[in-house]
């Protein structure tokens, strides 16, 4: 068993005074792909804010990489987190999007029409971001997440606006990543793209705010709540 990347012990969060995590552990290998579902309101954004640094836990342990998670360039070096639409340059076309990413990292993962290809972009290379469909615009926004070299990708519903058929190379590139030995950690609510990529499953719930693990893609990874 490879060393874990994630080490998430006893892990306690509380917003606005209401608990909303309560003694999650989890851990992740290099390689693996983590799965976290549950229903609106479960907590799963929070877990990966956590993961990514932007959310202090109130009790537990977090170790992510080489330490607690810190919201710093040099963790961020190795961490992607897709979750929001990002802000995109109202004067860069989708291509210019890709080359600036391409240029200010070190060893990035593909070419930029590799990425346009690989993303089905093409047609729209020249568009602004602005003028995307918002399936176009996940596209994109997946597409510059996976240019960049990391270890980690933190992806909050990457399912979003896309298409059956670009949930389904989506699960393909995913895996390809962690075949690689980067490790992935999505929430989603499509248990589709949580099989195809034979992630681990766990599953928050809002009732008892309460962490069940579940190893593979298995029955047991229902939504619980
Ligand atoms: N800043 C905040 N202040 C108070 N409560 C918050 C705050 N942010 C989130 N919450 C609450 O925490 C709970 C968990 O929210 P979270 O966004 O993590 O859920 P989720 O599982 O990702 O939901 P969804 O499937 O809808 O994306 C929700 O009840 C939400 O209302």
């Amino acid at each position: 068993m490879p060393i874990p990347i994630i080490r998430v012990h006893g892990l306690g969060v509380e917003l606005g005074g209401n608990p909303v995590l309560r003694d999650v552990d989890l851990t992740a290998a290099p390689g693996e792909i983590i799965a976290v579902i549950g229903v609106n309101g479960a907590g799963k954004s929070t877990l990966l804010r956590c993961l990514a640094g932007l959310q202090p836990p109130g009790s537990g342990e977090l170790h992510v990489l080489d330490g607690p998670p810190r919201d710093d360039p040099a963790f961020w070096r190795d961490v992607v987190l897709v979750g929001d639409e990002p802000a995109w340059y109202p004067g860069l076309t989708v291509r210019e999007h890709l080359e600036l990413v391409r240029t200010v990292h070190v060893s990035p993962r593909f070419d930029v029409e590799a990425g346009l290809e690989l993303f089905d972009l093409k047609e729209r290379a020249d568009a602004s971001p602005l003028t995307l469909s918002t399936g176009q615009r996940q596209r994109l926004s997946l597409a510059a997440a996976l240019l960049r070299p990391s270890r980690l990708l933190l992806l909050d519903e990457p399912e979003r606006g896309l298409d059956a058929a670009f949930r389904q190379r989506l699960a393909t590139i995913l895996t390809e990543y962690a075949a690689a030995g980067g490790t992935v950690v999505m929430a989603t609510h499509d248990h589709r793209l949580a099989e195809a990529t034979l992630a681990r499953q766990i599953v928050l719930t809002t009732e008892h705010v309460e962490h069940l693990e579940t190893a593979g893609h298995n029955d047991n990874a229902e939504n619980r709540a």
